[in-house]
């Protein structure tokens, strides 16, 4: 496995990277920003590959968000994004649901375990959803609720599939809930199985980890449809129609973004510093996901 390359500081690496690619694909969590706080120089950045005549995709795990969201969340933070150019694990999600899975009526109402982010894109799809941000599921599990579940009498029967996201207010009675549509039959489906959330320069529990209880319960694997999952890749080469060989996946985590691109046999891999892994990740020896290149802040490319 080659050494990844160094681009911080080096003007002319960092050009003849930028000059292999036509086409940047854009992780947002430890990569744009980290929760509220944006990195530094990054709407500079994405305005120099803009007039450099690049086309740019923002490819986010985070499901809390609808391209809409995100759409918002761009404009309060100056930069520059039209909301055609974000495609969400929630938006992957929901569209497979609708187009590829396509569930015959009345069995496929969603159970959802995750925020608006999932609700907004099934919505636009058409797909039929409880639980989610549902106030009646988030308080604390009853007897009646054990009855409920357990005969059936407080299950939807035209629940045919539970998918899980990141979910702020995860709880038993979501967890017990979710389980009781599993051992009935339901597909299980996870927006993405991130372990970690970067926010706020530090980690916290992410998708992964607030639908683990489920998946312990369940003993059963979600198909989870974010990155690396190459069908979101398909997915994406579907609506952007792109020369994978001149497209780069720009990346703050190995085992989502950076696998998301070689797995994609794209031209290249960037991973960026400021989020979940650090350089000694793949530098070490025997590292199994190394990038092409990588810098220490996405900045660093028009510094
Ligand atoms: O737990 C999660 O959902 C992830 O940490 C979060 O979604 C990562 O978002 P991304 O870095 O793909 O923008
Ligand atoms: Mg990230």
């Amino acid at each position: 496995m080659s050494q990844p390359k160094y681009l911080t500081g080096d003007k002319a690496a960092i050009q003849e990277f930028l000059d292999r690619f036509d086409v940047f694909l854009f992780d947002c969590d430890g990569v744009l920003w980290s929760g509220d706080h944006l990195f530094p120089k990054v709407p500079e950045t994405l305005d120099m590959l803009r007039k450099a005549g690049k086309q740019l995709v923002f490819v986010t795990n985070n499901s809390t968000k609808s391209r809409a969201d995100y759409k918002k969340k761009f404009d309060k933070m100056g930069i520059e994004a039209k909301v055609e150019e974000v495609f969400g694990s929630s938006y992957s999600a929901a569209v497979y649901i609708a187009r590829i899975l396509a569930l015959p009526p009345p069995k496929n109402k969603v159970f959802v375990v995750g925020e608006t982010g999932i609700e907004q894109e099934l919505d636009a799809e058409s797909v039929p959803y409880i639980g989610g941000t549902d106030p009646a599921f988030r308080r604390d599990m009853t007897p009646d609720d054990f009855a409920g579940l357990a005969n059936g009498s407080a299950l939807d029967p035209d629940v045919g599939i539970v998918l899980t996201g990141l979910d702020f207010h995860i709880n038993y009675l979501k967890m017990a809930t979710a389980h009781q549509y599993l051992q009935r039959g339901a597909k299980f489906l996870a927006t993405n199985i991130d372990s970690s959330l970067p926010m706020s320069h530090a980690l916290f529990p992410g998708a992964g980890s607030t639908g683990a209880g489920i998946r312990y319960a369940a003993g059963a694997d979600p198909v989870a449809l974010g990155k690396p999952s190459q069908a979101m890749m398909e997915a994406i080469e579907g609506k952007f129609h792109f020369d994978k060989a001149r497209t780069c996946m720009v990346g703050d985590r190995l085992n989502t973004d950076i696998k998301f691109g070689i797995e994609g046999k794209l031209g290249g891999t960037l991973a960026v510093l400021t989020g979940v892994n650090k350089k000694e990740d793949f530098l070490r020896e025997g590292s199994e996901v190394v990038p092409m290149a990588y810098v220490d802040v996405l900045g660093d490319l028009v510094a």
